[in-house]
């Protein structure tokens, strides 16, 4: 009712990432929640890893009680971007996990990367609701950061567009009533290239996402599949399920953003435009809803939904997701962490696209062949399995590029 979500009391929020695509699409519901004089949210702190800019900006409009710059050397430039307003300044790495430590009730983990798991976890020890963007950060630390929500009696609420579907449909009372997730993919902009044309492809040709609009990193795992294989580990620690009962299919249109089938073979789904306010919206009001300015969806427009098997041969990204969770232990870690170090290389002219996944399946044999925990529960040892990872993948960058 109006008058239960005008009387809803404010919400104290804290973005880490606010300058990246999730960061700025999170920013704009909490203006029209103003504009709108729905719930208010009042921001408690925002922080960037280099773009000074518009973080000043962002701070100028939304008046945090504290920022954050993850470079160090950008110290001086915010301090002079935001002379005269009255908040805290920090920088460097800590001053982000300061910026999580701080007293909100909900923070969006939204920085890309395992860069985004020590800041998560702080705020996610102190009880905090934690909307999870951040998908490398359960894919690396998964255990870690569940225990630690769980210890601490906070909530977990998954902003990605899937796992946020999945979220409105899934069963939690009685789950094995659950008897597969169907995570939808987008196919990425080489849905339909040929291996020879994905081999010469550019950077500029692999973050033109055909549907969303989004960060490069996540954009290049589009492309590759990577995406959707983080998200089938992602879906697996979220949801009460087995990876084996977690099936991926293209859907091109991005409409259907995940289904959960039910013993009886009903099929629940959310659908929505692909515009990643609705999904945060979701997570911003939650457990209630809020009016949101996301695009509609319009069916007759769309005229016709599309499905398809994914091609293992042109995605291999999609097995090795698969053997990294089934193997567990160090595997998706060092996963993540060598496709991070691939993606950043494609990223900068060092590496062909196809040889993100290839290196990403050496770094992969070569962790096999060493003993590691079978599970990772500290964040040391996480934070081990990925600097070995990385290692291991420059090093195989600087061979290729020798080659
Ligand atoms: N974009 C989307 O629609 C979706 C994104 N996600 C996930 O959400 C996360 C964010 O994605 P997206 O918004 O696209 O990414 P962007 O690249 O657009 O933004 C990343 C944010 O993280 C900050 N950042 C980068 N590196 C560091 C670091 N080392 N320390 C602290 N902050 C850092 C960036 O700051 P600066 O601007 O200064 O570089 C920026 O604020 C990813 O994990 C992605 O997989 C999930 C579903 C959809
Ligand atoms: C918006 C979102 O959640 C992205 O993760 C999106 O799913 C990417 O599209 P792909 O389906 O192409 O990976
Ligand atoms: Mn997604």
């Amino acid at each position: 009712m109006a008058g239960d979500e005008g009387a809803r009391r404010a919400r104290r929020v804290t973005i880490l990432g606010s300058t990246g695509s999730i960061g700025v699409n999170t920013l704009d519901l909490i203006r029209f929640a103003r504009e709108q004089g729905e719930a208010t949210y009042e921001v408690e702190a925002l922080t960037a890893n280099s773009n000074v800019g518009l973080l000043a900006e962002q701070a100028r409009r939304f008046r945090p009680r504290y920022v954050a710059v993850a470079d160090p050397s950008k110290q001086a430039e915010l301090e002079a971007a935001l002379d005269g307003l009255e908040v805290e300044i920090g920088a460097g790495p800590e001053a982000i996990e300061e910026a999580a430590a701080r007293d909100a009730d909900w923070v969006m983990a939204a920085i890309v990367g395992a860069a985004g798991l020590r800041p998560t976890l702080r705020a996610a020890k102190r009880g905090a609701t934690i909307a999870l963007a951040n998908k490398e950060c359960l894919v690396c630390a998964g255990d870690i950061l569940k225990a630690a929500i769980a210890a601490a009696g906070g909530e977990l609420l998954p902003v990605d567009s899937e796992h946020n579907a999945i979220f409105q449909v899934f069963d939690f009372e009685r789950p094995e009533r659950v008897s597969r997730l169907i995570l939808t993919a987008s196919g990425g902009p080489f849905r339909c290239w040929s291996k020879a044309e994905m081999a010469a492809a550019t950077p500029a040709q692999a973050v033109a996402h055909p549907n969303w609009s989004m960060g490069a990193k996540i954009s290049v795992d589009s492309a590759t599949m990577m995406n959707k294989g983080l998200e089938l580990i992602e879906a697996a620690h979220i949801f009460p399920i087995s990876s084996e009962n977690i099936e991926i299919i293209v859907h091109p249109q991005s409409v259907i953003h995940s289904m959960v089938e039910y013993v009886d073979g009903s099929v629940l789904a959310q659908l929505g435009a692909p515009d990643m306010r609705t999904p945060i919206a979701y997570t911003l009001a939650w457990p209630e809803r809020m009016q949101s300015p996301s695009a509609r969806l319009d069916l007759a427009d769309i005229a016709r939904l599309d499905f398809e098997a994914p091609d293992p041969e042109r995605f291999p990204a999609l097995r090795l997701a698969r053997e990294a969770v089934r193997r567990g232990g160090v595997f998706p870690a060092a996963l993540n962490a060598a496709n991070e170090i691939a993606v950043a290389a494609f990223l900068n002219g060092q590496l062909k696209f196809l040889d993100i996944a290839a290196i990403t399946e050496q770094v992969l044999d070569r962790v096999g062949r060493r003993n590691g925990p079978a599970m990772l529960s500290t964040l040391e040892e996480a934070v081990a399995v990925d600097e070995e990872a990385r290692r291991l993948a420059a090093e195989a960058v600087a061979a290729r590029a020798a080659a």
